[in-house]
Protein backbone atom coordinates (compact mmCIF):
# COMPACT_ATOMS: atom_id res chain seq x y z
CA UNK A 1 0.00 0.00 0.00
CA UNK A 2 1.10 3.53 -0.49
CA UNK A 3 -0.47 6.80 0.35
CA UNK A 4 -0.81 9.93 -1.64
CA UNK A 5 -2.59 13.17 -1.19
CA UNK A 6 -5.96 12.66 -2.71
CA UNK A 7 -9.37 13.95 -3.24
CA UNK A 8 -10.83 15.37 -0.05
CA UNK A 9 -13.17 12.91 1.61
CA UNK A 10 -15.99 15.32 0.97
CA UNK A 11 -15.46 14.90 -2.72
CA UNK A 12 -17.38 11.69 -2.45
CA UNK A 13 -19.93 13.02 0.00
CA UNK A 14 -20.83 16.62 0.58
CA UNK A 15 -18.46 18.14 -1.90
CA UNK A 16 -19.13 17.95 -5.58
CA UNK A 17 -16.40 18.99 -7.94
CA UNK A 18 -16.25 22.50 -9.37
CA UNK A 19 -13.82 24.89 -11.03
CA UNK A 20 -12.63 28.44 -11.47
CA UNK A 21 -13.46 29.88 -8.09
CA UNK A 22 -11.66 32.75 -6.43
CA UNK A 23 -9.61 31.87 -3.37
CA UNK A 24 -11.41 32.82 -0.15
CA UNK A 25 -10.42 34.84 2.86
CA UNK A 26 -9.54 31.66 4.72
CA UNK A 27 -6.77 31.05 2.29
CA UNK A 28 -6.78 34.58 0.85
CA UNK A 29 -5.38 36.50 3.78
CA UNK A 30 -2.43 34.23 3.85
CA UNK A 31 -2.01 34.35 0.11
CA UNK A 32 -1.90 38.12 0.16
CA UNK A 33 0.94 38.23 2.63
CA UNK A 34 3.66 40.33 1.10
CA UNK A 35 6.65 39.30 3.15
CA UNK A 36 7.97 35.84 3.81
CA UNK A 37 8.50 35.29 7.51
CA UNK A 38 10.28 32.29 8.87
CA UNK A 39 9.04 30.93 12.15
CA UNK A 40 10.42 29.03 15.09
CA UNK A 41 12.30 25.79 14.65
CA UNK A 42 10.55 22.52 15.45
CA UNK A 43 10.42 20.92 18.85
CA UNK A 44 11.30 17.40 19.86
CA UNK A 45 9.97 14.20 18.38
CA UNK A 46 8.09 12.76 21.31
CA UNK A 47 6.69 9.34 20.48
CA UNK A 48 8.88 9.04 17.40
CA UNK A 49 12.50 7.91 17.18
CA UNK A 50 14.42 10.88 18.57
CA UNK A 51 17.39 10.19 16.36
CA UNK A 52 15.41 9.86 13.15
CA UNK A 53 15.67 13.50 12.13
CA UNK A 54 18.80 15.20 13.48
CA UNK A 55 19.05 18.97 13.27
CA UNK A 56 15.44 19.41 12.28
CA UNK A 57 15.42 20.31 8.57
CA UNK A 58 12.09 22.16 8.05
CA UNK A 59 10.07 24.92 9.64
CA UNK A 60 6.93 26.87 8.80
CA UNK A 61 7.17 30.00 6.69
CA UNK A 62 4.49 32.36 5.45
CA UNK A 63 5.03 32.77 1.70
CA UNK A 64 3.49 35.37 -0.61
CA UNK A 65 0.38 34.01 -2.39
CA UNK A 66 0.89 30.53 -0.95
CA UNK A 67 0.00 30.75 2.72
CA UNK A 68 2.11 28.77 5.14
CA UNK A 69 4.63 26.31 3.85
CA UNK A 70 7.52 24.18 5.05
CA UNK A 71 10.93 25.53 4.09
CA UNK A 72 14.38 24.03 4.64
CA UNK A 73 16.22 25.30 7.74
CA UNK A 74 19.53 24.05 6.31
CA UNK A 75 20.86 22.29 3.24
CA UNK A 76 19.13 18.94 2.86
CA UNK A 77 20.76 16.01 1.11
CA UNK A 78 18.91 13.86 -1.45
CA UNK A 79 17.04 10.95 0.18
CA UNK A 80 16.96 12.54 3.64
CA UNK A 81 14.07 12.06 6.05
CA UNK A 82 12.71 15.56 6.65
CA UNK A 83 9.48 15.00 8.58
CA UNK A 84 7.32 12.35 10.23
CA UNK A 85 3.64 12.86 10.94
CA UNK A 86 1.01 10.73 12.61
CA UNK A 87 -2.62 10.48 11.45
CA UNK A 88 -5.01 12.29 13.79
CA UNK A 89 -8.34 11.41 12.21
CA UNK A 90 -9.10 8.67 9.72
CA UNK A 91 -12.09 7.33 7.90
CA UNK A 92 -12.38 4.18 5.88
CA UNK A 93 -14.51 4.03 2.75
CA UNK A 94 -17.63 2.04 3.27
CA UNK A 95 -16.83 -1.02 1.14
CA UNK A 96 -13.68 -1.72 3.16
CA UNK A 97 -15.10 -1.39 6.65
CA UNK A 98 -15.90 -5.00 7.12
CA UNK A 99 -13.53 -6.83 4.86
CA UNK A 100 -10.08 -7.59 6.06
CA UNK A 101 -8.37 -4.17 6.09
CA UNK A 102 -7.24 -3.17 9.58
CA UNK A 103 -8.81 0.06 10.79
CA UNK A 104 -5.65 0.99 12.67
CA UNK A 105 -2.80 0.16 10.31
CA UNK A 106 -4.73 -0.06 7.00
CA UNK A 107 -2.87 -3.22 6.06
CA UNK A 108 -4.50 -6.37 4.73
CA UNK A 109 -5.04 -8.66 7.68
CA UNK A 110 -2.77 -11.67 7.23
CA UNK A 111 -4.20 -13.81 10.01
CA UNK A 112 -7.97 -13.80 9.57
CA UNK A 113 -8.41 -16.06 12.59
CA UNK A 114 -6.77 -13.55 14.95
CA UNK A 115 -8.63 -10.51 13.63
CA UNK A 116 -10.97 -8.55 15.87
CA UNK A 117 -14.35 -7.44 14.59
CA UNK A 118 -16.33 -4.69 16.25
CA UNK A 119 -18.95 -4.63 17.53
CA UNK A 120 -18.63 -8.19 18.76
CA UNK A 121 -21.41 -10.54 17.54
CA UNK A 122 -23.52 -9.84 20.63
CA UNK A 123 -23.47 -6.10 21.04
CA UNK A 124 -22.75 -5.62 24.72
CA UNK A 125 -22.43 -1.88 24.20
CA UNK A 126 -26.04 -1.41 23.18
CA UNK A 127 -27.56 -0.67 26.54
CA UNK A 128 -30.90 0.81 25.46
CA UNK A 129 -33.86 0.94 27.79
CA UNK A 130 -34.15 -1.62 30.58
CA UNK A 131 -35.96 -4.69 29.41
CA UNK A 132 -34.95 -4.24 25.78
CA UNK A 133 -32.99 -7.06 24.28
CA UNK A 134 -29.43 -6.39 23.35
CA UNK A 135 -29.34 -6.08 19.59
CA UNK A 136 -27.14 -7.77 17.07
CA UNK A 137 -25.52 -5.17 14.88
CA UNK A 138 -23.36 -5.61 11.80
CA UNK A 139 -19.60 -5.49 12.30
CA UNK A 140 -18.29 -2.21 11.01
CA UNK A 141 -14.65 -2.19 12.09
CA UNK A 142 -11.96 -4.80 11.76
CA UNK A 143 -8.50 -4.86 13.39
CA UNK A 144 -5.52 -7.14 12.74
CA UNK A 145 -5.32 -8.12 16.40
CA UNK A 146 -5.61 -6.78 19.91
CA UNK A 147 -2.42 -4.74 19.52
CA UNK A 148 -3.91 -2.73 16.66
CA UNK A 149 -7.18 -2.35 18.54
CA UNK A 150 -5.38 -1.09 21.66
CA UNK A 151 -3.33 1.34 19.61
CA UNK A 152 -6.44 2.64 17.89
CA UNK A 153 -8.38 2.92 21.17
CA UNK A 154 -11.08 0.36 22.01
CA UNK A 155 -13.38 3.00 23.46
CA UNK A 156 -13.23 5.10 20.31
CA UNK A 157 -13.79 2.05 18.14
CA UNK A 158 -16.80 0.98 20.15
CA UNK A 159 -18.30 4.47 20.11
CA UNK A 160 -17.79 4.80 16.37
CA UNK A 161 -19.66 1.57 15.83
CA UNK A 162 -22.53 2.81 17.95
CA UNK A 163 -22.67 6.17 16.19
CA UNK A 164 -22.71 4.32 12.88
CA UNK A 165 -25.59 2.21 14.07
CA UNK A 166 -27.62 5.30 14.92
CA UNK A 167 -26.68 6.98 11.67
CA UNK A 168 -27.99 4.06 9.70
CA UNK A 169 -31.36 4.06 11.42
CA UNK A 170 -34.12 4.79 8.95
CA UNK A 171 -35.88 8.14 9.13
CA UNK A 172 -39.41 7.52 8.05
CA UNK A 173 -42.57 9.53 7.63
CA UNK A 174 -44.45 7.66 10.31
CA UNK A 175 -41.67 8.22 12.83
CA UNK A 176 -41.47 11.91 12.06
CA UNK A 177 -45.13 12.32 12.98
CA UNK A 178 -44.28 11.78 16.63
CA UNK A 179 -43.01 15.33 16.80
CA UNK A 180 -44.76 18.54 15.80
CA UNK A 181 -42.55 21.55 15.46
CA UNK A 182 -43.37 24.02 18.16
CA UNK A 183 -41.69 27.13 16.93
CA UNK A 184 -42.47 30.31 18.80
CA UNK A 185 -42.43 33.84 17.44
CA UNK A 186 -39.30 35.88 18.05
CA UNK A 187 -39.53 38.18 21.08
CA UNK A 188 -41.01 41.55 20.04
CA UNK A 189 -37.87 43.57 20.72
CA UNK A 190 -35.75 41.60 18.31
CA UNK A 191 -38.35 41.61 15.55
CA UNK A 192 -38.70 45.36 15.18
CA UNK A 193 -37.42 46.88 11.96
CA UNK A 194 -35.38 45.22 9.27
CA UNK A 195 -31.86 44.14 10.01
CA UNK A 196 -29.34 46.75 8.95
CA UNK A 197 -26.70 44.42 7.69
CA UNK A 198 -24.47 45.28 10.64
CA UNK A 199 -24.43 41.72 11.91
CA UNK A 200 -22.66 40.70 15.06
CA UNK A 201 -20.26 37.99 14.09
CA UNK A 202 -19.67 36.64 17.57
CA UNK A 203 -21.04 33.10 17.67
CA UNK A 204 -21.88 33.42 21.35
CA UNK A 205 -24.28 36.25 20.69
CA UNK A 206 -25.70 34.37 17.69
CA UNK A 207 -26.68 31.35 19.72
CA UNK A 208 -28.79 33.50 21.99
CA UNK A 209 -30.80 34.99 19.14
CA UNK A 210 -34.09 33.69 17.81
CA UNK A 211 -33.90 31.83 14.52
CA UNK A 212 -36.22 34.19 12.68
CA UNK A 213 -34.09 37.16 13.76
CA UNK A 214 -30.99 35.44 12.43
CA UNK A 215 -32.77 34.68 9.17
CA UNK A 216 -33.63 38.37 8.82
CA UNK A 217 -30.00 39.25 9.39
CA UNK A 218 -28.82 36.69 6.84
CA UNK A 219 -31.31 37.97 4.26
CA UNK A 220 -30.29 41.56 4.94
CA UNK A 221 -26.76 40.58 3.96
CA UNK A 222 -27.81 38.67 0.83
CA UNK A 223 -31.32 38.33 -0.51
CA UNK A 224 -30.45 36.23 -3.54
CA UNK A 225 -27.95 33.67 -4.74
CA UNK A 226 -26.21 36.26 -6.81
CA UNK A 227 -26.08 38.41 -3.68
CA UNK A 228 -24.34 35.61 -1.79
CA UNK A 229 -21.72 35.26 -4.51
CA UNK A 230 -21.10 39.00 -4.40
CA UNK A 231 -20.44 39.13 -0.65
CA UNK A 232 -17.02 40.05 0.70
CA UNK A 233 -15.25 37.39 2.74
CA UNK A 234 -16.29 39.12 5.95
CA UNK A 235 -19.97 39.34 4.95
CA UNK A 236 -20.09 35.81 3.56
CA UNK A 237 -18.75 34.55 6.88
CA UNK A 238 -21.43 36.66 8.62
CA UNK A 239 -24.12 35.25 6.32
CA UNK A 240 -23.02 31.67 7.02
CA UNK A 241 -22.82 32.34 10.76
CA UNK A 242 -26.41 33.64 10.71
CA UNK A 243 -27.75 30.75 8.61
CA UNK A 244 -26.05 28.11 10.74
CA UNK A 245 -26.85 30.02 13.93
CA UNK A 246 -30.54 30.01 12.93
CA UNK A 247 -30.42 26.24 12.54
CA UNK A 248 -28.86 25.81 15.97
CA UNK A 249 -31.36 28.20 17.51
CA UNK A 250 -34.27 26.24 16.01
CA UNK A 251 -32.81 22.93 17.21
CA UNK A 252 -32.29 24.35 20.72
CA UNK A 253 -35.88 25.57 20.77
CA UNK A 254 -37.25 22.16 19.80
CA UNK A 255 -34.97 20.27 22.19
CA UNK A 256 -36.06 22.48 25.05
CA UNK A 257 -39.71 21.70 24.23
CA UNK A 258 -38.98 17.98 24.25
CA UNK A 259 -36.88 18.00 27.37
CA UNK A 260 -39.26 20.41 29.05
CA UNK A 261 -36.39 22.72 29.93
CA UNK A 262 -38.33 25.79 28.82
CA UNK A 263 -40.62 25.14 31.78
CA UNK A 264 -38.79 25.78 35.10
CA UNK A 265 -41.25 23.60 37.01
CA UNK A 266 -40.54 20.57 34.83
CA UNK A 267 -36.84 21.31 34.78
CA UNK A 268 -36.66 21.14 38.57
CA UNK A 269 -38.55 17.89 38.65
CA UNK A 270 -35.56 15.98 37.43
CA UNK A 271 -36.97 12.60 38.43
CA UNK A 272 -39.63 12.71 35.71
CA UNK A 273 -38.75 12.40 32.06
CA UNK A 274 -40.56 15.04 30.08
CA UNK A 275 -40.06 13.23 26.79
CA UNK A 276 -40.76 9.92 25.18
CA UNK A 277 -38.31 7.87 23.13
CA UNK A 278 -40.57 8.35 20.10
CA UNK A 279 -40.46 12.13 20.44
CA UNK A 280 -36.69 12.13 20.61
CA UNK A 281 -36.40 9.83 17.64
CA UNK A 282 -38.80 12.00 15.64
CA UNK A 283 -37.20 15.39 16.28
CA UNK A 284 -34.41 15.48 13.70
CA UNK A 285 -36.30 13.64 10.95
CA UNK A 286 -39.06 16.19 11.40
CA UNK A 287 -36.66 19.10 11.16
CA UNK A 288 -35.10 17.62 8.04
CA UNK A 289 -38.51 17.16 6.52
CA UNK A 290 -39.52 20.76 7.10
CA UNK A 291 -36.30 22.49 6.38
CA UNK A 292 -34.55 20.50 3.74
CA UNK A 293 -37.48 19.55 1.66
CA UNK A 294 -39.38 22.69 2.53
CA UNK A 295 -42.50 20.83 1.67
CA UNK A 296 -44.62 18.79 3.96
CA UNK A 297 -45.73 16.58 1.10
CA UNK A 298 -42.26 15.37 0.27
CA UNK A 299 -40.64 12.25 1.61
CA UNK A 300 -37.56 12.38 3.79
CA UNK A 301 -34.32 10.64 2.94
CA UNK A 302 -34.58 7.33 4.70
CA UNK A 303 -30.91 6.71 5.29
CA UNK A 304 -27.58 8.46 5.57
CA UNK A 305 -25.51 7.85 2.46
CA UNK A 306 -22.29 5.87 2.71
CA UNK A 307 -20.31 8.97 1.78
CA UNK A 308 -21.90 11.07 4.49
CA UNK A 309 -21.26 8.27 7.00
CA UNK A 310 -17.57 8.43 6.01
CA UNK A 311 -17.49 12.14 6.77
CA UNK A 312 -19.27 11.67 10.09
CA UNK A 313 -16.95 8.80 11.09
CA UNK A 314 -13.96 11.05 10.53
CA UNK A 315 -15.46 13.84 12.61
CA UNK A 316 -16.48 11.48 15.41
CA UNK A 317 -12.97 10.06 15.62
CA UNK A 318 -11.58 13.59 15.76
CA UNK A 319 -14.03 14.49 18.53
CA UNK A 320 -12.83 11.54 20.59
CA UNK A 321 -9.20 12.32 19.99
CA UNK A 322 -9.93 15.90 21.05
CA UNK A 323 -10.58 14.79 24.63
CA UNK A 324 -7.07 15.03 26.08
CA UNK A 325 -6.55 18.58 24.87
CA UNK A 326 -10.10 19.81 25.23
CA UNK A 327 -9.34 22.29 27.95
CA UNK A 328 -6.80 24.11 25.83
CA UNK A 329 -9.22 24.32 22.94
CA UNK A 330 -12.30 25.32 24.94
CA UNK A 331 -12.28 28.83 23.48
CA UNK A 332 -11.70 27.58 19.97
CA UNK A 333 -14.82 25.44 19.79
CA UNK A 334 -16.81 28.61 19.23
CA UNK A 335 -14.63 29.89 16.43
CA UNK A 336 -15.57 33.01 14.65
CA UNK A 337 -14.84 31.88 11.15
CA UNK A 338 -14.03 35.41 10.07
CA UNK A 339 -11.04 35.28 12.32
CA UNK A 340 -9.75 31.99 11.04
CA UNK A 341 -7.23 33.50 8.65
CA UNK A 342 -5.81 35.68 11.38
CA UNK A 343 -5.79 32.73 13.78
CA UNK A 344 -4.03 30.56 11.29
CA UNK A 345 -1.34 33.11 10.65
CA UNK A 346 -0.74 33.56 14.34
CA UNK A 347 -0.73 29.87 15.05
CA UNK A 348 1.61 29.19 12.17
CA UNK A 349 4.23 30.80 14.33
CA UNK A 350 4.05 28.07 16.92
CA UNK A 351 6.92 25.62 16.92
CA UNK A 352 6.25 22.73 14.61
CA UNK A 353 7.16 19.35 15.96
CA UNK A 354 6.91 15.70 15.13
CA UNK A 355 4.78 15.02 18.19
CA UNK A 356 1.40 13.44 18.11
CA UNK A 357 -1.06 16.03 16.77
CA UNK A 358 -3.79 17.51 18.95
CA UNK A 359 -7.17 19.01 18.20
CA UNK A 360 -5.53 22.42 18.45
CA UNK A 361 -3.22 21.37 15.62
CA UNK A 362 -6.23 20.24 13.63
CA UNK A 363 -7.78 23.69 14.07
CA UNK A 364 -4.53 25.28 12.90
CA UNK A 365 -5.10 23.82 9.45
CA UNK A 366 -6.57 26.11 6.83
CA UNK A 367 -10.37 26.26 6.75
CA UNK A 368 -11.77 26.19 3.22
CA UNK A 369 -15.37 27.00 4.04
CA UNK A 370 -15.72 30.22 2.05
CA UNK A 371 -13.87 28.86 -0.96
CA UNK A 372 -15.99 25.73 -1.08
CA UNK A 373 -19.32 27.52 -0.58
CA UNK A 374 -18.47 29.95 -3.40
CA UNK A 375 -17.30 27.17 -5.66
CA UNK A 376 -20.40 25.08 -5.13
CA UNK A 377 -22.83 27.97 -5.48
CA UNK A 378 -21.12 29.30 -8.62
CA UNK A 379 -21.35 25.88 -10.22
CA UNK A 380 -24.94 25.40 -9.19
CA UNK A 381 -26.08 28.79 -10.47
CA UNK A 382 -24.31 28.44 -13.78
CA UNK A 383 -25.38 31.90 -14.88
CA UNK A 384 -28.91 31.92 -13.47
CA UNK A 385 -30.13 33.37 -10.19
CA UNK A 386 -33.20 31.27 -9.70
CA UNK A 387 -33.82 29.94 -6.23
CA UNK A 388 -35.83 26.89 -5.29
CA UNK A 389 -39.55 27.14 -4.73
CA UNK A 390 -41.11 25.75 -1.62
CA UNK A 391 -44.63 24.80 -0.85
CA UNK A 392 -45.75 27.56 1.53
CA UNK A 393 -48.94 25.90 2.72
CA UNK A 394 -48.67 25.44 6.49
CA UNK A 395 -49.10 21.87 7.59
CA UNK A 396 -52.24 21.24 9.53
CA UNK A 397 -51.85 21.19 13.26
CA UNK A 398 -48.26 22.32 13.15
CA UNK A 399 -47.05 25.68 14.35
CA UNK A 400 -45.37 26.12 11.05
CA UNK A 401 -46.06 29.80 10.48
CA UNK A 402 -42.99 30.58 12.54
CA UNK A 403 -41.03 28.17 10.41
CA UNK A 404 -42.18 29.93 7.25
CA UNK A 405 -39.38 32.58 7.24
CA UNK A 406 -37.02 29.67 6.76
CA UNK A 407 -38.34 29.19 3.28
CA UNK A 408 -37.01 32.58 2.17
CA UNK A 409 -33.58 31.64 3.39
CA UNK A 410 -33.64 28.05 2.21
CA UNK A 411 -34.75 29.08 -1.26
CA UNK A 412 -31.45 30.91 -1.84
CA UNK A 413 -29.00 28.72 0.09
CA UNK A 414 -26.49 26.77 -2.00
CA UNK A 415 -27.47 23.11 -2.31
CA UNK A 416 -24.09 22.35 -0.76
CA UNK A 417 -25.22 24.05 2.44
CA UNK A 418 -28.47 22.09 2.50
CA UNK A 419 -26.42 18.90 2.17
CA UNK A 420 -24.31 20.07 5.11
CA UNK A 421 -27.46 20.83 7.11
CA UNK A 422 -28.66 17.31 6.42
CA UNK A 423 -25.40 15.72 7.57
CA UNK A 424 -25.41 17.97 10.64
CA UNK A 425 -28.99 16.95 11.53
CA UNK A 426 -28.06 13.29 11.06
CA UNK A 427 -25.05 13.70 13.29
CA UNK A 428 -26.94 15.60 15.99
CA UNK A 429 -29.67 12.95 15.88
CA UNK A 430 -27.19 10.10 16.36
CA UNK A 431 -25.31 11.91 19.11
CA UNK A 432 -28.48 12.91 20.98
CA UNK A 433 -29.94 9.41 20.94
CA UNK A 434 -26.66 7.94 22.14
CA UNK A 435 -26.35 10.52 24.89
CA UNK A 436 -29.89 9.79 26.07
CA UNK A 437 -29.20 6.04 26.12
CA UNK A 438 -26.07 6.69 28.09
CA UNK A 439 -27.21 9.45 30.38
CA UNK A 440 -26.69 7.39 33.51
CA UNK A 441 -24.01 5.01 32.31
CA UNK A 442 -21.46 7.39 30.86
CA UNK A 443 -21.59 11.07 31.79
CA UNK A 444 -18.52 11.74 29.64
CA UNK A 445 -20.25 10.63 26.46
CA UNK A 446 -22.61 13.59 26.37
CA UNK A 447 -19.62 15.91 26.70
CA UNK A 448 -17.65 14.14 24.01
CA UNK A 449 -20.51 14.12 21.58
CA UNK A 450 -21.81 17.60 22.25
CA UNK A 451 -21.84 19.45 19.00
CA UNK A 452 -22.79 22.84 17.67
CA UNK A 453 -22.48 24.33 14.22
CA UNK A 454 -19.18 26.05 15.00
CA UNK A 455 -17.48 22.84 15.99
CA UNK A 456 -19.05 20.97 13.07
CA UNK A 457 -17.87 23.57 10.54
CA UNK A 458 -14.46 23.88 12.15
CA UNK A 459 -13.94 20.14 11.60
CA UNK A 460 -15.71 19.76 8.27
CA UNK A 461 -14.05 22.57 6.34
CA UNK A 462 -10.57 21.80 7.59
CA UNK A 463 -10.82 18.31 6.22
CA UNK A 464 -11.47 19.81 2.78
CA UNK A 465 -8.21 20.04 0.78
CA UNK A 466 -6.21 18.88 3.80
CA UNK A 467 -6.88 15.14 3.95
CA UNK A 468 -4.82 12.42 2.32
CA UNK A 469 -6.30 9.57 0.35
CA UNK A 470 -5.18 6.15 1.53
CA UNK A 471 -4.64 3.75 -1.33
CA UNK A 472 -3.60 0.14 -1.53
CA UNK A 473 -0.95 -1.28 -3.86
CA UNK A 474 -3.42 -1.40 -6.73
CA UNK A 475 -4.30 2.28 -6.20
CA UNK A 476 -7.70 1.39 -4.79
CA UNK A 477 -8.90 4.14 -2.46
CA UNK A 478 -9.35 2.69 1.02
CA UNK A 479 -10.12 5.84 2.96
CA UNK A 480 -8.85 9.24 4.11
CA UNK A 481 -6.60 10.49 6.87
CA UNK A 482 -5.71 13.89 8.28
CA UNK A 483 -2.13 14.62 9.35
CA UNK A 484 -2.40 18.11 10.88
CA UNK A 485 1.34 18.53 11.42
CA UNK A 486 2.12 17.65 7.82
CA UNK A 487 -0.52 19.96 6.38
CA UNK A 488 2.02 22.73 5.75
CA UNK A 489 3.56 20.93 2.79
CA UNK A 490 2.40 22.95 -0.20
CA UNK A 491 2.09 21.53 -3.69
CA UNK A 492 4.53 21.69 -6.57
CA UNK A 493 4.25 19.97 -9.95
CA UNK A 494 8.01 19.46 -9.60
CA UNK A 495 8.11 18.34 -5.96
CA UNK A 496 11.32 17.98 -3.94
CA UNK A 497 9.74 15.85 -1.20
CA UNK A 498 7.83 12.58 -1.43
CA UNK A 499 5.83 10.80 1.22
CA UNK A 500 5.93 7.17 2.22
CA UNK A 501 3.71 5.48 4.72
CA UNK A 502 5.51 3.54 7.41
CA UNK A 503 4.82 -0.16 7.72
CA UNK A 504 3.74 -2.51 10.49
CA UNK A 505 2.76 -0.97 13.81
CA UNK A 506 3.86 2.49 12.63
CA UNK A 507 1.62 2.39 9.60
CA UNK A 508 -0.39 5.41 10.76
CA UNK A 509 2.74 7.48 10.40
CA UNK A 510 3.85 9.18 7.24
CA UNK A 511 7.45 9.90 6.36
CA UNK A 512 8.53 12.77 4.12
CA UNK A 513 11.79 12.22 2.19
CA UNK A 514 13.73 14.67 0.05
CA UNK A 515 13.96 13.54 -3.58
CA UNK A 516 16.91 15.77 -4.43
CA UNK A 517 19.25 18.27 -2.73
CA UNK A 518 17.35 21.19 -1.18
CA UNK A 519 19.10 24.43 -0.20
CA UNK A 520 18.52 26.21 3.12
CA UNK A 521 15.48 28.53 2.80
CA UNK A 522 14.04 26.64 -0.18
CA UNK A 523 10.38 25.64 -0.05
CA UNK A 524 9.75 21.92 0.53
CA UNK A 525 6.83 20.72 -1.57
CA UNK A 526 5.04 17.47 -2.23
CA UNK A 527 2.66 16.83 -5.12
CA UNK A 528 -1.08 16.71 -4.52
CA UNK A 529 -1.92 13.64 -6.55
CA UNK A 530 -1.33 12.98 -10.22
CA UNK A 531 1.12 15.35 -11.90
CA UNK A 532 1.63 13.31 -15.05
CA UNK A 533 -1.06 15.21 -16.95
CA UNK A 534 -0.71 18.38 -19.04
CA UNK A 535 -0.52 21.91 -17.63
CA UNK A 536 -4.17 22.86 -18.25
CA UNK A 537 -5.55 19.67 -16.80
CA UNK A 538 -3.34 19.99 -13.71
CA UNK A 539 -4.44 23.59 -13.11
CA UNK A 540 -8.10 22.68 -13.43
CA UNK A 541 -7.73 19.85 -10.98
CA UNK A 542 -5.80 21.93 -8.42
CA UNK A 543 -8.33 24.77 -8.67
CA UNK A 544 -11.20 22.37 -8.44
CA UNK A 545 -9.97 20.41 -5.46
CA UNK A 546 -7.57 22.74 -3.63
CA UNK A 547 -8.67 26.24 -4.68
CA UNK A 548 -5.39 27.45 -6.19
CA UNK A 549 -3.45 27.44 -9.43
CA UNK A 550 0.17 26.34 -9.42
CA UNK A 551 2.96 28.64 -10.47
CA UNK A 552 5.91 26.34 -9.84
CA UNK A 553 8.83 26.53 -12.34
CA UNK A 554 7.47 23.58 -14.30
CA UNK A 555 4.05 25.20 -14.64
CA UNK A 556 5.57 28.51 -15.70
CA UNK A 557 7.69 26.74 -18.32
CA UNK A 558 4.74 24.72 -19.64
CA UNK A 559 2.42 27.72 -19.61
CA UNK A 560 4.96 29.69 -21.60
CA UNK A 561 5.40 26.73 -23.95
CA UNK A 562 1.66 26.46 -24.54
CA UNK A 563 1.27 30.20 -25.22
CA UNK A 564 4.25 30.14 -27.65
CA UNK A 565 2.70 27.12 -29.42
CA UNK A 566 -0.62 28.93 -29.65
C1 LIG B 1 -2.52 21.31 2.70
S1 LIG B 1 -2.72 23.05 2.65
C2 LIG B 1 -1.06 23.61 2.63
C3 LIG B 1 -0.83 24.64 3.73
C4 LIG B 1 -1.46 25.97 3.49
N1 LIG B 1 -0.64 26.77 2.60
C5 LIG B 1 -1.70 26.70 4.80
O1 LIG B 1 -1.34 27.86 4.96
O2 LIG B 1 -2.32 26.09 5.68
C6 LIG B 1 -3.29 23.23 1.01
C7 LIG B 1 -3.62 24.65 0.64
O3 LIG B 1 -2.42 25.42 0.54
C8 LIG B 1 -2.48 26.30 -0.57
N2 LIG B 1 -1.42 25.88 -1.53
C9 LIG B 1 -0.76 24.70 -1.57
N3 LIG B 1 0.16 24.67 -2.55
C10 LIG B 1 0.08 25.86 -3.18
C11 LIG B 1 0.76 26.45 -4.29
N4 LIG B 1 1.71 25.80 -4.95
N5 LIG B 1 0.41 27.71 -4.65
C12 LIG B 1 -0.56 28.39 -4.00
N6 LIG B 1 -1.24 27.89 -2.94
C13 LIG B 1 -0.93 26.65 -2.53
C14 LIG B 1 -3.87 26.14 -1.16
O4 LIG B 1 -4.70 27.11 -0.58
C15 LIG B 1 -4.28 24.76 -0.71
O5 LIG B 1 -5.68 24.61 -0.61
Amino acid sequence: MNIEIGQPALAGGLKSIGQDIEPSLDAGNLHNATTASIHSPPGNLKGLPATAIPDFPVKVALLPNKGRSYVATRDIQPQELVFVAEAFGTTMCDPWLDCGVCHYCWMNIPDRKAQIRLPSPVDTSCRGKPGRNKKRVPAVMVFCDDICLQRYGPEIAESLCRVEQKLRRPWNEAGARHWKLKALAAPKTTQEGPATGAVSLTPLSLTEQHHTTLIQQALALAGSRKGILGLSDQDLAGFLNCAWGALDSLIAEQVSHILGTEDPARKQDSGVRAYTQEQCEALFPKLAKYLLEGNDEATIAAKTSDDDCETIRLMTEILYRRQPDMSSIAEDTSLDLCLSAERSTREGQRPVCGERATFADYCTMQSNELALVRQQLGEEMDGTDEGRTFCTRPAEGDHSKHIAPWRDLLSILPAHLLDCFYVYLRMRDAYMLLALEEEAASPTLATTLSMDNNLFRAMLYREVANSFGIRDASEELLGFAVFPLACFFNHSCRPNVEKKRRQGNKARQMEYWSTRAISAGEECCISYGDISTGWKERQERLQDMYFFTCSCPRCLEEQLGSSVDA
